[in-house]
């Protein structure tokens, strides 16, 4: 049984202020999680990234972020001054996203990048940032660690730059990864090589794993829970391999909606908001 106690999170709401008064977009959720690797699924706007956001502390002003409880590790996150996250972040969250071009700095050689968040976050000195990131180039799969070192984001195809980027998240060691989409910008082969990778780190260093990702077969081979999401709420939660036998309305169509080779050409069925707010 996973550690339940690594991420507590008790009624999070994040709200963004309109012409109308303020705007909920995540509405008091709450879950716990262990070291494990827990999907993040629900439609577009469902809430999924400005949760992964609240939890790393990245909701741009003027949105602002409440909860009753929010801990890693016992640590009590909505204490935490801004200087206080930029220290969380990266030693002990780390967050990838789905496409390495706009996470890498194209000015900045691929060595100094993964060697950031050591120089950061720890004592290292410059020959064990060197070593600890060629070694990490090498664990992300990279078959040439030590020109990858030398090598500028624009060099790489975008397979290995989710690699590199798997690496500067990962170096420092955190407690908890969020992959936001982290794979959708690449093509089905590569996708399942880049998962299957990261959650043999992810099992390696005993990390949680948060999965946010619109492929719900991707969540349910990969995951070992899932959450869904619908407009800022969570609205079913089940192991990830019982995604195809929900009884919930929503879960269902986002199951049956799922593009597949199965589907390809026919109509897809579309959700009965109507309904399902009423049953709601
Ligand atoms: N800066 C903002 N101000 C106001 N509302 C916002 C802002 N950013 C996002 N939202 C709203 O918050 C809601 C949730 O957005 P979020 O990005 O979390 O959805 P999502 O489930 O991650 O969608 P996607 O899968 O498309 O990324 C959406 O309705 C969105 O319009």
């Amino acid at each position: 049984m996973a550690d339940p106690t690594l991420l507590n999170v008790e009624k999070l709401s994040v709200r963004f202020p309109s012409d109308r008064g303020p705007v909920e977009v995540v509405h008091g959720i709450s879950f716990a999680m262990g070291a494990e690797k827990l999907g993040l699924v629900g439609e577009s706007g469902s809430g999924k990234s400005m949760t992964a956001r609240a939890l790393i502390g990245l909701v741009a002003k003027p949105g602002r972020v409440t909860a009753d409880r929010l801990t890693l590790d016992g640590e009590d996150l909505t204490a935490l001054t801004p200087r206080q996250w930029k220290h969380w972040r990266g030693s002990k969250i780390g967050l990838v996203l789905q496409d390495p071009k706009f996470a890498l700095d194209p000015v900045m050689s691929i060595g100094r990048q993964v060697e950031e968040p050591l120089k950061l976050h720890t004592a290292a000195k410059k020959a064990e940032r060197r070593e600890r990131a060629l070694a990490m180039l090498e664990a992300v799969g990279l078959p040439d660690p030590l020109r990858a070192y030398h090598s500028y984001p624009h060099q790489l195809s975008g397979g290995m730059g989710q690699r590199v980027m798997l690496a500067t998240t990962l170096i420092a060691e955190p407690r908890l990864l969020i992959a936001d989409e982290p794979t959708s910008a690449l093509d089905r082969d590569l996708r399942d090589q880049v998962l299957d990778l990261m959650l043999k780190l992810v099992d390696e260093r005993q990390m949680g794993l948060i999965l946010i990702s619109h492929d719900l077969d991707q969540v349910a081979r990969f995951c070992d829970r899932a959450l869904v999401m619908y407009r800022g709420d969570i609205v079913d939660r089940l192991p990830a391999s019982e995604l195809v036998n929900s009884q919930h309305p929503y879960t269902r169509t986002l199951w049956a909606c799922r593009p597949s080779p199965e589907t390809f050409g026919t109509m897809l069925p579309t959700l009965d908001r109507v309904r399902l707010e009423a049953g709601a």
